[in-house]
């Protein structure tokens, strides 16, 4: 049954912050030395322990998450004790910049970010290693001074709130757990901390029960696997009902079994109590298994924020087309003649698609909107829009008449696509380009083929083994004709695409 003595407690003030308790300098102290540590933590020794989902599930399941936060909590179990709404927060971070000073001089570590974090939702913070994440993430924590910008928890400008009056709850790669100390007694050290006044007995035994750790609240956290350490340090930053969860390369430790399965329990918690979550992983299935929203870093910047499934359809530049699934990348002005025919598949901005076919007069050429998303050039990248068919002989000077109408210079362009968007044909036809097949890689599952087009630009496509089987098991040299749907390339230049640190 639904027990409301304890959480009435549990409550933040009505600033949205409870007061700092005397003894959570303490907990400071743990915390930065936590993150400061994180990278240099080794790895841990893995036990392939297996966490499922809690069993206990809200009755509420199948609905929005808001509407279920915002119901009455009928059912048993710790879930039902937590304050779900008023505990969720709603983080904006806005204009974040922050500079580290270096034997080399300013560093921008986060070069002017703004985020909006909804109240009970996840955000995945992405990136290449040393883009800024976890620094932000220490920002929002307060354990980093911004050189400017503010953060908003709510209405409140937490920008200068120390971290122990934030209501954070922490978790990091590196687990953090008091070797001394039991998992129960590690776990009440979340409660202590904040000295909440409540049974401290049975929030311990709700929370091992929340992360499926029912009777070993009495062994030390040596006497645990990976996976379980991760678990307990789940629980003890869950213990004082926190309105933020900062995660920090959780499960960065663990191999990639435990890891899926922590993941599958860390999204049922998180979405059963209702806090609001930020995460900062390298792993790509974990942010978008995981995630509301995914925020991928480039070189302290944002690159693009939105959806799993916005990155993964729409992918807003060339960095986060080849940062995220696997991407060809084709030089602009590359010609190939097979046949009497002479195939474009890149003219400087235009695209993967037959130009000229000799006999037949016919030019194609494939026109690119500049991307609303673009901020690394003034020129793009770009969706191509539109094709384009013009007929006769002066066809070639429209051509060119076009490409300076719609405003492309002519700096050296290249076209990226998405291998799974190729389509692969045995017969020629103006509408592929010919190349050759030259490798083919058994992956298992799929299948890898290496092909190369008349002037030696490779592309690799892959495919289900049993689609192979059925339509196509290339032999090494045999000649194919490639086509890429124009909707499907995306132009650019190789500046776009950068990705080393800035300095
Ligand atoms: N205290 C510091 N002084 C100087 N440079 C720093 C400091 N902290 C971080 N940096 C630099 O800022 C950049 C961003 O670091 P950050 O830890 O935020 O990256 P990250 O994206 O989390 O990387 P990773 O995934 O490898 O943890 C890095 O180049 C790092 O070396």
């Amino acid at each position: 049954m639904l027990v409301r003595s304890e959480h009435t407690l549990l409550l933040p003030s009505q600033r949205g912050f409870c007061q700092p308790a005397p003894a959570l300098r303490s907990r400071r102290l743990h915390c930065s030395h936590s993150i400061a540590d994180r990278a240099e933590a080794p790895a841990q020794g893995i036990g392939a322990q297996q966490f499922d989902p809690p069993q206990t599930q809200s009755p509420h399941a199948g609905t929005s998450l808001s509407a279920s936060l915002a119901a009455d909590v009928t059912y048993d179990g710790i879930i039902a004790e937590v304050p779900v709404k008023p505990a969720s927060l709603y983080v904006r971070v806005r204009r974040m910049v922050k500079h580290f000073n270096t034997a080399k001089g300013v560093f921008k570590a986060v070069d002017g970010v703004d985020v909006n974090v909804e109240p009970s939702t996840i955000v995945a913070l992405l990136g290449p290693s040393g883009s800024g994440k976890t620094t932000l993430l220490r920002l929002v924590a307060g354990l980093e001074t911004p050189t400017s910008g503010s953060i908003l928890f709510d209405d409140w400008d937490a920008t200068n709130t120390p971290v122990q009056d934030r209501q954070i709850g922490f978790v990091f790669q590196s687990y953090a757990l008091f070797n001394h100390r039991t998992v129960a007694e590690n776990i009440k050290f979340g409660l202590e901390v904040r000295g909440l006044k409540i049974d401290h007995s049975k929030r311990v035994a709700d929370l091992l029960e929340l992360v499926q750790l029912e009777g070993l609240g009495d062994r030390f956290p040596r006497q645990l696997s990976g996976g379980q350490r991760q678990r307990v340090a789940l629980a003890r930053a869950l213990a004082s009902n926190p309105r933020l969860l900062l995660l920090d390369e959780p499960f960065g430790a663990l191999d990639a079994v435990v890891r899926k399965s922590l993941r599958s329990g860390l999204k049922e918690i998180v979405r059963s109590v209702g806090v609001t979550t930020i995460i900062v992983t390298h792993d790509q299935e974990e942010a978008f298994d995981l995630a509301d929203k995914v925020v991928i870093f480039n070189r302290g910047r944002i690159e693009q924020q939105g959806s799993p499934n916005d990155i993964i359809k729409k992918p807003a530049t060339p960095f986060i087309m080849k940062f995220v699934g696997e991407t060809n990348q084709v030089p602009a002005t590359a010609q190939v003649r097979s046949r009497g025919h002479l195939f474009l598949y890149s003219c400087q901005r235009t695209a993967f698609t037959p130009l000229h076919t000799m006999h037949q007069e016919l030019y194609f050429t494939a026109v690119g909107d500049l991307s609303s998303h673009s901020h690394m050039s003034p020129h793009g990248p770009f969706w191509v829009r539109h094709l384009l068919c013009v007929q006769g002989a002066c066809a070639g000077v429209l051509h060119s008449q076009l490409l300076r109408r719609v405003g492309f210079h002519t700096g050296k362009a290249w076209a990226m696509f998405r291998p799974s968007d190729m389509q692969i044909s045995k017969t020629c036809s103006d509408k592929g380009a010919a190349a050759v097949v030259v490798e083919r890689t058994n992956l298992g599952w799929t299948l890898k083929y290496l092909m190369r087009f008349d002037d030696d630009v490779e592309v690799e496509y892959s495919v289900a083994r049993d689609q192979d089987e059925r339509q196509y098991n290339f032999s090494i040299g045999q000649r194919i004709f490639v086509y890429v749907p124009p909707e499907c390339i995306m132009g650019f230049e190789m500046h776009e695409i950068e990705s080393a640190p800035l300095h």
